[in-house]
Protein backbone atom coordinates (compact mmCIF):
# COMPACT_ATOMS: atom_id res chain seq x y z
CA UNK A 1 0.00 0.00 0.00
CA UNK A 2 0.83 3.58 -0.58
CA UNK A 3 2.70 5.26 2.20
CA UNK A 4 2.11 8.59 3.95
CA UNK A 5 5.12 10.15 1.98
CA UNK A 6 3.50 9.37 -1.05
CA UNK A 7 0.06 11.08 -0.21
CA UNK A 8 2.33 14.05 0.55
CA UNK A 9 3.93 14.29 -2.47
CA UNK A 10 0.79 13.42 -4.41
CA UNK A 11 -1.03 16.62 -2.51
CA UNK A 12 1.62 18.88 -2.94
CA UNK A 13 1.74 18.21 -6.32
CA UNK A 14 -2.19 18.58 -6.97
CA UNK A 15 -1.85 22.20 -4.89
CA UNK A 16 0.63 23.55 -7.82
CA UNK A 17 -2.26 23.28 -9.97
CA UNK A 18 -4.89 25.30 -7.47
CA UNK A 19 -4.08 28.45 -8.61
CA UNK A 20 -5.00 27.49 -11.99
CA UNK A 21 -7.97 25.62 -11.04
CA UNK A 22 -9.08 28.63 -9.38
CA UNK A 23 -8.91 30.97 -12.73
CA UNK A 24 -11.01 28.00 -14.28
CA UNK A 25 -13.76 28.03 -11.71
CA UNK A 26 -13.74 32.00 -12.11
CA UNK A 27 -15.32 31.57 -14.56
CA UNK A 28 -18.34 29.91 -13.34
CA UNK A 29 -18.63 32.50 -10.84
CA UNK A 30 -22.01 33.84 -11.90
CA UNK A 31 -23.48 30.58 -11.22
CA UNK A 32 -25.64 29.76 -7.71
CA UNK A 33 -23.10 29.01 -4.94
CA UNK A 34 -22.21 24.89 -4.63
CA UNK A 35 -24.23 23.09 -1.75
CA UNK A 36 -22.66 23.73 1.52
CA UNK A 37 -20.46 22.08 3.37
CA UNK A 38 -17.52 22.02 5.52
CA UNK A 39 -15.22 25.17 6.55
CA UNK A 40 -13.26 25.63 3.29
CA UNK A 41 -9.79 26.80 4.06
CA UNK A 42 -7.62 28.45 1.85
CA UNK A 43 -5.55 26.20 -0.79
CA UNK A 44 -6.53 22.54 0.29
CA UNK A 45 -10.52 23.91 0.84
CA UNK A 46 -12.28 21.10 2.74
CA UNK A 47 -10.17 18.48 2.06
CA UNK A 48 -8.91 17.72 6.08
CA UNK A 49 -12.59 17.75 6.44
CA UNK A 50 -13.41 14.68 3.95
CA UNK A 51 -14.31 11.79 6.58
CA UNK A 52 -11.84 8.32 6.47
CA UNK A 53 -14.53 6.17 8.42
CA UNK A 54 -17.92 5.46 7.84
CA UNK A 55 -18.11 9.10 6.06
CA UNK A 56 -21.86 8.78 5.07
CA UNK A 57 -22.87 9.26 8.61
CA UNK A 58 -20.81 12.43 8.83
CA UNK A 59 -22.17 13.32 5.10
CA UNK A 60 -25.66 13.27 7.30
CA UNK A 61 -24.57 15.25 9.89
CA UNK A 62 -23.78 17.78 7.80
CA UNK A 63 -26.74 17.62 5.91
CA UNK A 64 -28.34 18.33 9.14
CA UNK A 65 -26.22 21.02 10.30
CA UNK A 66 -27.11 23.39 7.15
CA UNK A 67 -30.17 22.23 6.11
CA UNK A 68 -30.11 20.93 2.96
CA UNK A 69 -30.58 17.94 0.64
CA UNK A 70 -27.09 18.32 -0.64
CA UNK A 71 -23.54 18.84 0.77
CA UNK A 72 -20.69 19.38 -0.94
CA UNK A 73 -16.93 18.76 -0.06
CA UNK A 74 -14.48 20.98 -1.96
CA UNK A 75 -10.71 20.51 -2.29
CA UNK A 76 -8.01 21.91 -4.07
CA UNK A 77 -10.76 23.08 -6.95
CA UNK A 78 -12.91 20.28 -6.87
CA UNK A 79 -15.98 20.37 -5.96
CA UNK A 80 -18.01 16.51 -4.70
CA UNK A 81 -21.32 16.47 -4.04
CA UNK A 82 -23.07 14.30 -1.49
CA UNK A 83 -27.14 13.33 -2.34
CA UNK A 84 -28.47 12.47 1.21
CA UNK A 85 -32.37 12.60 0.91
CA UNK A 86 -34.93 10.60 -1.06
CA UNK A 87 -36.34 13.77 -2.28
CA UNK A 88 -32.89 15.09 -3.77
CA UNK A 89 -31.80 11.42 -5.23
CA UNK A 90 -34.86 10.61 -6.86
CA UNK A 91 -34.87 14.02 -8.51
CA UNK A 92 -31.40 13.93 -9.84
CA UNK A 93 -30.84 9.61 -10.55
CA UNK A 94 -34.19 9.29 -11.95
CA UNK A 95 -36.00 12.49 -13.03
CA UNK A 96 -32.54 13.60 -14.81
CA UNK A 97 -31.34 10.55 -15.78
CA UNK A 98 -29.61 11.24 -18.56
CA UNK A 99 -27.96 13.93 -17.21
CA UNK A 100 -26.10 11.67 -14.32
CA UNK A 101 -25.46 8.64 -16.05
CA UNK A 102 -21.99 9.17 -16.16
CA UNK A 103 -18.95 7.95 -13.96
CA UNK A 104 -16.17 9.65 -12.69
CA UNK A 105 -13.28 8.39 -14.28
CA UNK A 106 -9.87 7.67 -11.74
CA UNK A 107 -6.60 7.33 -13.03
CA UNK A 108 -5.93 4.93 -9.94
CA UNK A 109 -9.28 2.17 -11.39
CA UNK A 110 -7.67 2.67 -14.69
CA UNK A 111 -3.88 1.88 -14.05
CA UNK A 112 -5.53 -1.19 -11.95
CA UNK A 113 -6.99 -2.54 -14.97
CA UNK A 114 -10.68 -1.99 -13.72
CA UNK A 115 -11.55 1.28 -16.02
CA UNK A 116 -12.76 -1.33 -19.06
CA UNK A 117 -15.43 -2.52 -16.11
CA UNK A 118 -19.31 -1.97 -16.71
CA UNK A 119 -19.18 -0.79 -13.14
CA UNK A 120 -16.85 1.90 -13.50
CA UNK A 121 -17.12 3.08 -17.71
CA UNK A 122 -17.96 6.35 -19.05
CA UNK A 123 -21.40 6.69 -20.21
CA UNK A 124 -20.06 5.82 -23.91
CA UNK A 125 -21.11 2.99 -26.59
CA UNK A 126 -18.69 0.57 -24.70
CA UNK A 127 -20.93 1.00 -21.67
CA UNK A 128 -24.51 0.21 -23.31
CA UNK A 129 -22.92 -2.45 -25.27
CA UNK A 130 -21.54 -4.22 -22.20
CA UNK A 131 -25.04 -3.16 -20.11
CA UNK A 132 -27.17 -4.63 -22.83
CA UNK A 133 -25.74 -7.92 -22.59
CA UNK A 134 -26.08 -7.82 -18.47
CA UNK A 135 -29.66 -6.76 -19.01
CA UNK A 136 -30.14 -9.72 -21.19
CA UNK A 137 -29.00 -11.96 -19.28
CA UNK A 138 -29.78 -10.51 -15.69
CA UNK A 139 -33.67 -9.23 -16.16
CA UNK A 140 -36.25 -10.85 -13.68
CA UNK A 141 -37.02 -13.25 -16.52
CA UNK A 142 -33.73 -14.34 -17.26
CA UNK A 143 -33.04 -14.53 -13.74
CA UNK A 144 -35.94 -17.10 -12.93
CA UNK A 145 -34.04 -19.74 -15.60
CA UNK A 146 -31.44 -19.43 -12.52
CA UNK A 147 -33.00 -20.86 -9.71
CA UNK A 148 -32.58 -24.40 -10.59
CA UNK A 149 -28.87 -23.54 -10.13
CA UNK A 150 -29.36 -21.63 -6.91
CA UNK A 151 -31.36 -24.53 -5.19
CA UNK A 152 -28.60 -27.06 -6.22
CA UNK A 153 -25.60 -24.35 -4.79
CA UNK A 154 -27.88 -23.55 -1.34
CA UNK A 155 -28.17 -27.41 -0.43
CA UNK A 156 -24.20 -27.36 -1.01
CA UNK A 157 -23.94 -24.67 1.92
CA UNK A 158 -26.35 -26.62 3.94
CA UNK A 159 -24.41 -29.32 3.85
CA UNK A 160 -21.04 -27.42 4.31
CA UNK A 161 -22.78 -25.79 7.18
CA UNK A 162 -23.45 -28.71 8.29
CA UNK A 163 -20.32 -30.39 8.29
CA UNK A 164 -17.73 -26.81 9.67
CA UNK A 165 -20.15 -24.34 10.99
CA UNK A 166 -17.27 -22.18 11.99
CA UNK A 167 -16.25 -21.91 8.01
CA UNK A 168 -19.55 -19.99 7.16
CA UNK A 169 -18.05 -17.44 5.61
CA UNK A 170 -15.95 -19.51 3.16
CA UNK A 171 -19.30 -21.58 2.52
CA UNK A 172 -21.44 -17.99 1.55
CA UNK A 173 -18.00 -16.72 -0.33
CA UNK A 174 -18.21 -20.35 -2.07
CA UNK A 175 -21.89 -20.28 -2.58
CA UNK A 176 -21.54 -16.41 -4.13
CA UNK A 177 -18.52 -17.43 -6.84
CA UNK A 178 -20.02 -20.46 -8.16
CA UNK A 179 -23.30 -19.03 -8.58
CA UNK A 180 -21.45 -16.49 -10.64
CA UNK A 181 -18.93 -18.60 -12.73
CA UNK A 182 -21.39 -21.10 -13.40
CA UNK A 183 -23.97 -18.68 -14.83
CA UNK A 184 -21.66 -16.44 -16.87
CA UNK A 185 -18.99 -19.11 -18.12
CA UNK A 186 -20.75 -21.98 -17.09
CA UNK A 187 -17.67 -23.04 -14.96
CA UNK A 188 -18.33 -25.33 -12.03
CA UNK A 189 -15.57 -24.12 -9.02
CA UNK A 190 -13.14 -26.27 -7.26
CA UNK A 191 -14.98 -26.13 -3.60
CA UNK A 192 -11.48 -26.37 -2.18
CA UNK A 193 -9.28 -23.77 -3.82
CA UNK A 194 -9.98 -22.46 -7.31
CA UNK A 195 -7.32 -20.13 -8.89
CA UNK A 196 -10.22 -18.37 -10.90
CA UNK A 197 -11.56 -17.33 -8.25
CA UNK A 198 -8.80 -16.15 -5.80
CA UNK A 199 -7.61 -14.31 -8.75
CA UNK A 200 -11.14 -12.23 -8.85
CA UNK A 201 -11.49 -12.08 -5.41
CA UNK A 202 -7.96 -10.65 -4.52
CA UNK A 203 -8.66 -7.77 -7.85
CA UNK A 204 -12.14 -7.22 -6.36
CA UNK A 205 -11.08 -6.25 -3.13
CA UNK A 206 -7.96 -4.15 -3.74
CA UNK A 207 -10.40 -1.60 -5.92
CA UNK A 208 -12.84 -1.87 -3.54
CA UNK A 209 -9.88 -0.62 -0.82
CA UNK A 210 -8.78 1.81 -3.49
CA UNK A 211 -12.05 3.64 -3.67
CA UNK A 212 -12.53 4.08 -0.73
CA UNK A 213 -11.71 7.99 0.69
CA UNK A 214 -8.27 8.02 2.45
CA UNK A 215 -7.63 4.49 1.29
CA UNK A 216 -5.06 5.76 -1.51
CA UNK A 217 -4.37 9.12 -2.06
CA UNK A 218 -3.25 8.84 -5.61
CA UNK A 219 -7.43 8.82 -5.80
CA UNK A 220 -6.58 12.61 -5.67
CA UNK A 221 -6.01 12.47 -9.12
CA UNK A 222 -8.87 12.11 -11.66
CA UNK A 223 -8.39 10.99 -15.29
CA UNK A 224 -11.62 12.49 -16.95
CA UNK A 225 -12.92 14.28 -14.20
CA UNK A 226 -13.16 12.59 -10.66
CA UNK A 227 -14.64 10.35 -7.81
CA UNK A 228 -15.36 11.48 -4.16
CA UNK A 229 -11.93 10.84 -3.37
CA UNK A 230 -10.61 12.66 -6.53
CA UNK A 231 -9.71 16.25 -5.62
CA UNK A 232 -8.85 18.52 -8.40
CA UNK A 233 -10.99 19.43 -11.14
CA UNK A 234 -10.25 20.98 -14.48
CA UNK A 235 -10.06 17.84 -16.94
CA UNK A 236 -7.44 18.68 -19.21
CA UNK A 237 -5.04 20.08 -16.98
CA UNK A 238 -5.34 16.78 -15.02
CA UNK A 239 -4.61 15.11 -17.81
CA UNK A 240 -1.44 16.78 -18.02
CA UNK A 241 -1.00 15.95 -14.45
CA UNK A 242 -2.12 12.23 -14.47
CA UNK A 243 0.30 11.81 -17.74
CA UNK A 244 3.15 13.61 -15.46
CA UNK A 245 2.26 10.79 -12.60
CA UNK A 246 1.43 8.19 -14.58
CA UNK A 247 4.45 8.17 -16.66
CA UNK A 248 6.89 8.55 -13.81
CA UNK A 249 9.81 5.62 -12.80
CA UNK A 250 9.02 3.45 -10.15
CA UNK A 251 11.92 4.87 -8.49
CA UNK A 252 10.25 8.73 -8.53
CA UNK A 253 9.52 9.37 -4.32
CA UNK A 254 5.67 9.19 -4.27
CA UNK A 255 5.19 6.52 -6.51
CA UNK A 256 4.61 3.69 -4.54
CA UNK A 257 1.11 3.43 -5.73
CA UNK A 258 2.18 2.25 -9.17
CA UNK A 259 3.27 -0.72 -7.47
CA UNK A 260 -0.28 -1.50 -6.36
CA UNK A 261 -1.57 -0.63 -9.30
CA UNK A 262 0.70 -3.09 -10.92
CA UNK A 263 -0.07 -6.00 -9.05
CA UNK A 264 -3.64 -5.58 -9.42
CA UNK A 265 -3.21 -5.45 -12.90
CA UNK A 266 -1.79 -8.31 -13.07
CA UNK A 267 -5.19 -9.97 -11.58
CA UNK A 268 -7.64 -8.19 -13.58
CA UNK A 269 -5.64 -9.26 -16.56
CA UNK A 270 -6.33 -12.65 -15.73
CA UNK A 271 -10.06 -11.75 -13.88
CA UNK A 272 -11.05 -10.70 -17.96
CA UNK A 273 -9.26 -12.93 -19.56
CA UNK A 274 -8.85 -16.45 -18.09
CA UNK A 275 -12.47 -17.41 -17.62
CA UNK A 276 -13.63 -15.93 -20.93
CA UNK A 277 -10.81 -18.11 -22.67
CA UNK A 278 -12.18 -21.43 -20.71
CA UNK A 279 -15.75 -20.87 -21.91
CA UNK A 280 -14.03 -20.39 -25.82
CA UNK A 281 -12.36 -23.42 -25.23
CA UNK A 282 -14.96 -25.41 -24.22
CA UNK A 283 -16.85 -24.31 -26.83
CA UNK A 284 -14.27 -25.01 -29.46
CA UNK A 285 -14.06 -28.69 -27.65
CA UNK A 286 -17.96 -28.98 -27.94
CA UNK A 287 -17.88 -29.58 -24.45
CA UNK A 288 -19.09 -26.10 -23.07
CA UNK A 289 -22.03 -26.16 -20.86
CA UNK A 290 -24.81 -23.51 -21.50
CA UNK A 291 -23.63 -20.24 -20.19
CA UNK A 292 -24.11 -16.46 -20.82
CA UNK A 293 -20.52 -16.98 -22.38
CA UNK A 294 -21.92 -19.64 -25.17
CA UNK A 295 -24.85 -17.77 -25.64
CA UNK A 296 -23.51 -14.37 -26.30
CA UNK A 297 -20.58 -15.51 -28.08
CA UNK A 298 -22.99 -17.41 -30.60
CA UNK A 299 -24.90 -14.23 -31.18
CA UNK A 300 -22.38 -11.64 -31.88
CA UNK A 301 -21.02 -14.47 -34.22
CA UNK A 302 -24.26 -14.56 -35.79
CA UNK A 303 -24.06 -10.79 -35.94
CA UNK A 304 -21.36 -10.53 -37.39
CA UNK A 305 -19.98 -8.47 -34.37
CA UNK A 306 -16.16 -9.75 -34.90
CA UNK A 307 -13.30 -8.74 -31.88
CA UNK A 308 -15.06 -5.80 -30.54
CA UNK A 309 -18.06 -7.70 -30.06
CA UNK A 310 -16.43 -10.20 -28.26
CA UNK A 311 -14.43 -8.07 -26.29
CA UNK A 312 -17.94 -5.95 -24.56
CA UNK A 313 -18.94 -9.78 -23.65
CA UNK A 314 -15.52 -10.50 -21.59
CA UNK A 315 -15.81 -7.11 -20.00
CA UNK A 316 -19.56 -7.84 -19.40
CA UNK A 317 -19.17 -11.35 -17.75
CA UNK A 318 -15.77 -10.14 -16.07
CA UNK A 319 -17.83 -7.56 -14.52
CA UNK A 320 -20.60 -10.00 -13.48
CA UNK A 321 -18.57 -12.12 -11.52
CA UNK A 322 -16.84 -9.05 -9.36
CA UNK A 323 -20.01 -7.24 -9.22
CA UNK A 324 -21.73 -10.33 -8.18
CA UNK A 325 -20.06 -12.02 -5.84
CA UNK A 326 -18.96 -9.74 -3.04
CA UNK A 327 -22.04 -8.25 -2.79
CA UNK A 328 -24.08 -11.31 -2.21
CA UNK A 329 -21.67 -12.77 0.42
CA UNK A 330 -21.43 -9.15 1.97
CA UNK A 331 -25.91 -9.21 2.35
CA UNK A 332 -25.85 -12.90 3.15
CA UNK A 333 -23.10 -12.44 6.02
CA UNK A 334 -25.55 -9.25 7.42
CA UNK A 335 -28.54 -11.54 7.16
CA UNK A 336 -26.36 -14.12 9.48
CA UNK A 337 -25.24 -11.25 11.81
CA UNK A 338 -28.94 -9.85 11.98
CA UNK A 339 -30.10 -13.42 13.28
CA UNK A 340 -26.98 -13.42 15.79
CA UNK A 341 -28.43 -10.49 17.44
CA UNK A 342 -31.58 -10.44 16.93
CA UNK A 343 -33.03 -13.68 17.95
CA UNK A 344 -36.97 -12.61 17.76
CA UNK A 345 -36.48 -12.50 14.38
CA UNK A 346 -34.64 -16.21 13.75
CA UNK A 347 -37.77 -17.07 15.71
CA UNK A 348 -40.60 -15.16 13.94
CA UNK A 349 -39.06 -16.03 10.48
CA UNK A 350 -38.96 -19.85 11.48
CA UNK A 351 -42.23 -19.83 12.64
CA UNK A 352 -43.95 -18.58 9.05
CA UNK A 353 -41.42 -21.20 7.11
CA UNK A 354 -42.33 -24.13 9.43
CA UNK A 355 -46.35 -22.88 8.74
CA UNK A 356 -45.87 -22.94 4.98
CA UNK A 357 -43.26 -24.93 3.59
CA UNK A 358 -43.19 -27.63 6.66
CA UNK A 359 -39.93 -29.29 8.62
CA UNK A 360 -39.55 -32.36 5.75
CA UNK A 361 -38.48 -31.03 2.83
CA UNK A 362 -36.72 -26.97 1.94
CA UNK A 363 -38.17 -23.77 0.46
CA UNK A 364 -38.12 -22.98 -3.09
CA UNK A 365 -38.78 -20.00 -5.14
CA UNK A 366 -42.44 -21.21 -5.60
CA UNK A 367 -43.10 -20.43 -1.61
CA UNK A 368 -41.65 -16.98 -1.70
CA UNK A 369 -45.29 -15.14 -2.33
CA UNK A 370 -46.67 -17.04 0.92
CA UNK A 371 -43.56 -15.70 2.92
CA UNK A 372 -43.78 -11.91 3.62
CA UNK A 373 -41.68 -11.84 6.77
CA UNK A 374 -38.71 -14.00 4.75
CA UNK A 375 -38.90 -11.53 2.22
CA UNK A 376 -39.38 -8.65 4.53
CA UNK A 377 -35.89 -9.78 6.33
CA UNK A 378 -34.18 -9.98 3.33
CA UNK A 379 -35.19 -6.46 2.90
CA UNK A 380 -34.14 -5.17 5.80
CA UNK A 381 -30.51 -6.86 5.68
CA UNK A 382 -30.04 -4.45 2.87
CA UNK A 383 -31.71 -1.98 4.54
CA UNK A 384 -29.72 -2.40 7.78
CA UNK A 385 -26.14 -2.40 7.21
CA UNK A 386 -26.29 -0.76 3.59
CA UNK A 387 -24.06 -2.88 1.52
CA UNK A 388 -22.47 -0.05 -0.80
CA UNK A 389 -23.31 2.63 1.46
CA UNK A 390 -22.29 5.58 -0.78
CA UNK A 391 -23.62 3.60 -4.18
CA UNK A 392 -21.01 4.00 -7.11
CA UNK A 393 -19.98 7.65 -7.87
CA UNK A 394 -22.09 9.26 -11.13
CA UNK A 395 -21.16 12.09 -12.44
CA UNK A 396 -23.12 15.05 -14.26
CA UNK A 397 -22.56 15.38 -18.18
CA UNK A 398 -23.75 18.97 -17.93
CA UNK A 399 -23.90 21.81 -15.74
CA UNK A 400 -26.61 21.58 -13.60
CA UNK A 401 -28.76 23.30 -10.76
CA UNK A 402 -30.79 21.65 -7.34
CA UNK A 403 -33.10 24.18 -5.48
CA UNK A 404 -30.56 26.94 -6.09
CA UNK A 405 -27.34 24.92 -5.75
CA UNK A 406 -25.03 24.71 -8.31
CA UNK A 407 -23.30 20.78 -9.38
CA UNK A 408 -21.01 21.82 -11.54
CA UNK A 409 -20.64 19.15 -15.11
CA UNK A 410 -18.03 16.21 -14.29
CA UNK A 411 -18.15 16.68 -10.26
CA UNK A 412 -18.38 13.58 -8.26
CA UNK A 413 -22.14 12.97 -7.43
CA UNK A 414 -22.46 10.31 -4.39
CA UNK A 415 -26.04 8.88 -3.67
CA UNK A 416 -25.76 8.84 0.19
CA UNK A 417 -27.95 4.77 0.22
CA UNK A 418 -27.46 4.76 3.81
CA UNK A 419 -28.47 8.46 4.64
CA UNK A 420 -32.07 7.47 3.09
CA UNK A 421 -31.97 3.69 4.19
CA UNK A 422 -31.81 5.06 7.73
CA UNK A 423 -34.08 8.11 7.58
CA UNK A 424 -36.05 7.91 10.78
CA UNK A 425 -38.89 9.48 8.98
CA UNK A 426 -39.29 6.52 7.27
CA UNK A 427 -37.73 3.63 8.96
CA UNK A 428 -38.32 4.63 12.79
CA UNK A 429 -35.53 3.41 15.21
CA UNK A 430 -33.66 2.84 12.01
CA UNK A 431 -30.24 1.32 14.06
CA UNK A 432 -32.39 -1.89 14.82
CA UNK A 433 -32.66 -4.53 13.01
CA UNK A 434 -36.66 -5.12 12.39
CA UNK A 435 -37.87 -7.05 9.17
CA UNK A 436 -41.55 -6.40 10.18
CA UNK A 437 -41.11 -2.40 8.86
CA UNK A 438 -41.91 -4.00 5.32
CA UNK A 439 -45.06 -5.43 6.20
CA UNK A 440 -48.60 -3.75 6.63
CA UNK A 441 -50.89 -4.04 9.32
CA UNK A 442 -52.27 -7.31 7.53
CA UNK A 443 -48.77 -8.93 7.45
CA UNK A 444 -48.83 -8.41 3.49
CA UNK A 445 -45.37 -6.96 2.15
CA UNK A 446 -45.34 -3.34 1.80
CA UNK A 447 -43.98 -1.71 -1.79
CA UNK A 448 -40.63 -0.37 -0.13
CA UNK A 449 -38.25 -2.66 -2.25
CA UNK A 450 -35.58 -0.71 -0.72
CA UNK A 451 -34.35 0.78 -3.95
CA UNK A 452 -31.75 3.07 -2.89
CA UNK A 453 -29.95 -0.18 -1.70
CA UNK A 454 -29.13 -0.70 -5.35
CA UNK A 455 -28.52 2.50 -6.57
CA UNK A 456 -30.84 4.75 -8.73
CA UNK A 457 -31.15 5.92 -12.50
CA UNK A 458 -29.74 4.32 -15.29
CA UNK A 459 -26.35 2.84 -14.07
CA UNK A 460 -28.43 1.49 -11.22
CA UNK A 461 -27.61 -2.31 -10.31
CA UNK A 462 -28.36 -4.51 -13.68
CA UNK A 463 -27.96 -8.06 -11.37
CA UNK A 464 -30.55 -6.77 -8.43
CA UNK A 465 -33.03 -9.93 -9.50
CA UNK A 466 -29.96 -12.25 -9.20
CA UNK A 467 -28.86 -10.63 -5.94
CA UNK A 468 -32.47 -10.57 -4.71
CA UNK A 469 -32.83 -14.08 -5.60
CA UNK A 470 -29.57 -15.26 -4.07
CA UNK A 471 -29.89 -13.57 -0.73
CA UNK A 472 -33.82 -14.99 -0.60
CA UNK A 473 -33.18 -18.34 -1.30
CA UNK A 474 -29.61 -18.54 0.90
CA UNK A 475 -31.57 -16.92 4.02
CA UNK A 476 -34.89 -18.88 4.07
CA UNK A 477 -32.86 -22.02 3.75
CA UNK A 478 -30.10 -21.40 6.24
CA UNK A 479 -32.99 -20.57 8.93
CA UNK A 480 -35.38 -23.61 8.01
CA UNK A 481 -33.05 -25.74 9.20
CA UNK A 482 -30.28 -23.90 11.13
CA UNK A 483 -30.50 -22.03 14.46
CA UNK A 484 -28.24 -19.02 14.92
CA UNK A 485 -26.94 -17.79 18.04
CA UNK A 486 -24.26 -15.93 19.50
CA UNK A 487 -21.38 -18.59 20.16
CA UNK A 488 -20.18 -19.19 23.42
CA UNK A 489 -16.19 -18.91 24.74
CA UNK A 490 -14.09 -22.67 26.85
CA UNK A 491 -16.35 -21.05 29.73
CA UNK A 492 -19.76 -21.04 28.24
CA UNK A 493 -20.12 -17.33 28.27
CA UNK A 494 -21.76 -15.78 24.69
CA UNK A 495 -19.35 -13.93 22.58
CA UNK A 496 -21.06 -10.77 21.99
CA UNK A 497 -21.10 -9.58 18.70
CA UNK A 498 -21.10 -6.10 17.98
CA UNK A 499 -22.95 -4.99 14.09
CA UNK A 500 -20.62 -3.05 12.63
CA UNK A 501 -19.32 -2.91 9.08
CA UNK A 502 -16.06 -2.21 7.16
CA UNK A 503 -15.01 0.99 5.47
CA UNK A 504 -14.99 -0.01 1.86
CA UNK A 505 -17.27 0.27 -1.32
CA UNK A 506 -18.65 -2.79 -0.90
CA UNK A 507 -19.11 -2.86 3.16
CA UNK A 508 -18.43 -6.33 4.87
CA UNK A 509 -19.75 -7.08 8.61
CA UNK A 510 -16.53 -6.95 10.24
CA UNK A 511 -15.76 -10.77 11.19
CA UNK A 512 -17.93 -12.28 14.19
CA UNK A 513 -18.15 -15.48 15.43
CA UNK A 514 -21.74 -17.37 16.22
CA UNK A 515 -22.95 -20.98 16.12
CA UNK A 516 -25.04 -22.38 13.61
CA UNK A 517 -26.16 -25.29 14.73
CA UNK A 518 -29.30 -27.71 13.11
CA UNK A 519 -32.42 -27.03 14.88
CA UNK A 520 -33.37 -30.34 16.09
CA UNK A 521 -33.37 -33.97 14.77
CA UNK A 522 -35.52 -33.20 12.12
CA UNK A 523 -33.43 -31.18 10.36
CA UNK A 524 -30.74 -33.06 10.56
CA UNK A 525 -32.72 -35.93 9.10
CA UNK A 526 -33.40 -33.48 6.49
CA UNK A 527 -29.31 -32.53 5.82
CA UNK A 528 -28.48 -36.61 6.21
CA UNK A 529 -30.96 -36.88 2.98
CA UNK A 530 -29.10 -33.73 0.75
CA UNK A 531 -26.10 -35.23 1.87
CA UNK A 532 -27.10 -38.80 0.60
CA UNK A 533 -28.73 -36.45 -2.96
CA UNK A 534 -25.72 -34.54 -3.58
CA UNK A 535 -22.63 -36.71 -3.07
C1 LIG B 1 -27.37 -7.86 -2.87
C2 LIG B 1 -26.58 -7.74 -3.86
C3 LIG B 1 -26.25 -6.47 -4.61
C4 LIG B 1 -26.26 -5.16 -4.22
C5 LIG B 1 -26.65 -4.60 -2.87
C6 LIG B 1 -25.83 -4.36 -5.35
C7 LIG B 1 -25.73 -2.99 -5.35
C8 LIG B 1 -25.29 -2.23 -6.42
C9 LIG B 1 -25.15 -0.79 -6.42
C10 LIG B 1 -25.46 0.11 -5.25
C11 LIG B 1 -24.69 -0.42 -7.64
C12 LIG B 1 -24.36 1.01 -8.10
C13 LIG B 1 -25.60 1.67 -8.64
C14 LIG B 1 -25.41 3.11 -9.01
O1 LIG B 1 -24.34 3.52 -9.40
O2 LIG B 1 -26.39 3.88 -8.90
C15 LIG B 1 -24.55 -1.62 -8.43
C16 LIG B 1 -24.12 -1.64 -9.73
C17 LIG B 1 -23.97 -2.79 -10.45
N1 LIG B 1 -24.29 -4.08 -10.07
FE1 LIG B 1 -25.02 -4.62 -8.28
N2 LIG B 1 -25.56 -5.20 -6.38
C18 LIG B 1 -25.82 -6.49 -5.99
C19 LIG B 1 -25.71 -7.64 -6.73
C20 LIG B 1 -25.34 -7.67 -8.05
C21 LIG B 1 -25.32 -8.86 -8.87
C22 LIG B 1 -25.74 -10.25 -8.38
C23 LIG B 1 -24.85 -8.49 -10.09
C24 LIG B 1 -24.63 -9.33 -11.33
C25 LIG B 1 -25.03 -10.56 -11.45
C26 LIG B 1 -24.61 -7.05 -10.06
C27 LIG B 1 -24.14 -6.30 -11.11
C28 LIG B 1 -23.97 -4.93 -11.09
C29 LIG B 1 -23.43 -4.16 -12.20
C30 LIG B 1 -22.94 -4.72 -13.53
C31 LIG B 1 -23.45 -2.82 -11.82
C32 LIG B 1 -22.99 -1.61 -12.63
C33 LIG B 1 -24.15 -0.97 -13.36
C34 LIG B 1 -23.72 0.17 -14.27
O3 LIG B 1 -22.77 0.88 -13.96
O4 LIG B 1 -24.35 0.32 -15.32
N3 LIG B 1 -24.92 -6.60 -8.81
N4 LIG B 1 -24.94 -2.71 -7.68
Amino acid sequence: MPTFYDFVIVVLSLGLFKFVGDLISARRQNNPPIPPGPTRYPFVGSFLSIPTSTPWKTYVRWSQEHNSDLVAVRAFGQVSIIVNTKKAAKELFERRSAVYADRPQMMMADLMGWGVATTLSPYSDQWRAQRKILHHSLNATASATYHPMHLAKVELVLRSLYLDPEAYLGHIRHYAASMAMLIAYGYDVDPKEDRLVDVAEKAVNMISNAMFPGAMAVNAVPMRSSSHLCILSPPRLILSTLDVVRHLPDWFPGTGFKQYAKQCMALTTEMWEAPFAFAKRSIAEGTAPPSLASAHIEMNDARGGGAHGEKMIKYALGTLFSAAADTTVSAITTGILGLTVYPAVLLRAQAELDRVVGRRRLPTFKDRPSLPYITALCREILRWQVILPLALAHCPTKDDVYEGMFIPKGSPVLLNAWAILHDPEDYPDPEAFKPERFLTADGTLNDDEVQAAFGLGRRNCVGMHMGNDSVWITMASIISIFNISKAKDEHGNEIPVEAVSTDEAVSHPVPFQCSIRPRDSEAEELLQQLGRDTM
